[in-house]
């Protein structure tokens, strides 16, 4: 397939296009703070760049009507109803983790939180590199999303780390934990890989990644 990269010089852009070149795509267009180069209309554009670069993304979608996938973290309410908006015309797979252990780690908690009540405590940590700007981490918000109820959230940056996310429940003497951790970003951009190559046959429409794996 023929794609592009909007956040191409980031380190995701960089582990996306070293896979996709392993895989035999071609790289056609791409965009970073550097501004855009293309060579020719891609069939599909990747986002993993910042919330700042959002903007752009909307309108190089309206521009092209091509499919998106986009993992790019920190956006709120109002970027979602716009990635909505695009929807209606063009297909796009949005997921905060396109790892396969997060959504397995999805449905485990969703499923521990229908065993326990209200008197037990819920806490999400997450700990990732030293250069991450967002806090907490998109994947740490997304799984509170599944408590349906307000969690307390605590954020390390360290070093190197690919992203390590644990969730606690614990009642008055005992606790229980989930864990995930990506050992690299290839824990991602698989999942990357799998969404840009199933959504050339999508009918336009907003889908998760859980719904690609489904
Ligand atoms: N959903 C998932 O599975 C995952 C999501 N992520 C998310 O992906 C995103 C990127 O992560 P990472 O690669 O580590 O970040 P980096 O900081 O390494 O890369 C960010 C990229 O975005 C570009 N960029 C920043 N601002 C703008 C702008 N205003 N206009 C155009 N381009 C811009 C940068 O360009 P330049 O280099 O020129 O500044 C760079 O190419 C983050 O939001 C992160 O949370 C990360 C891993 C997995
Ligand atoms: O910035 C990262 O690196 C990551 N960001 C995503 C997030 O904010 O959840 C996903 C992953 O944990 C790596």
């Amino acid at each position: 397939m023929k794609y592009g990269i909007i956040g191409y010089s980031g380190r995701m852009g960089q582990a996306i296009e070293e896979l996709f070149s392993e895989a035999g795509h071609e790289l056609v267009y791409q965009m970073d703070e550097n501004g855009e180069k293309e060579i020719e209309k891609p069939e599909v554009v990747i986002d993993f760049s910042l919330k700042e670069a959002f903007a752009d993304t909307v309108r190089v979608i309206k521009e092209k009507e091509v499919p998106l996938v986009i993992g790019t973290t920190g956006l709120d309410d109002t970027d979602f109803a716009k990635l909505d908006e695009l929807a209606e015309k063009v297909a796009v797979i949005q997921s905060f983790n396109f790892s396969i252990g997060i959504n397995i780690l999805s449905e485990l908690i969703k499923k521990v939180n229908k065993y326990v009540d209200r008197d037990w405590d819920i806490e999400i940590s997450e700990t990732h590199h030293r250069f991450k700007k967002d806090k907490p981490s998109g994947t740490a918000i997304m799984l509170g999303d599944l408590l349906e109820r307000d969690v307390e959230m605590h954020s390390k940056r360290l070093g190197s780390e690919f992203g390590e996310h644990e969730v606690d429940f614990a009642s008055i003497g005992e606790v229980l934990t989930l864990k995930h951790r990506a050992y690299s970003r290839k824990a991602f951009t698989q999942g990357v890989l799998l969404s840009a190559e199933k959504i050339l046959d999508l009918e336009p429409g907003f889908y998760s990644f859980s719904e690609i794996l489904k």
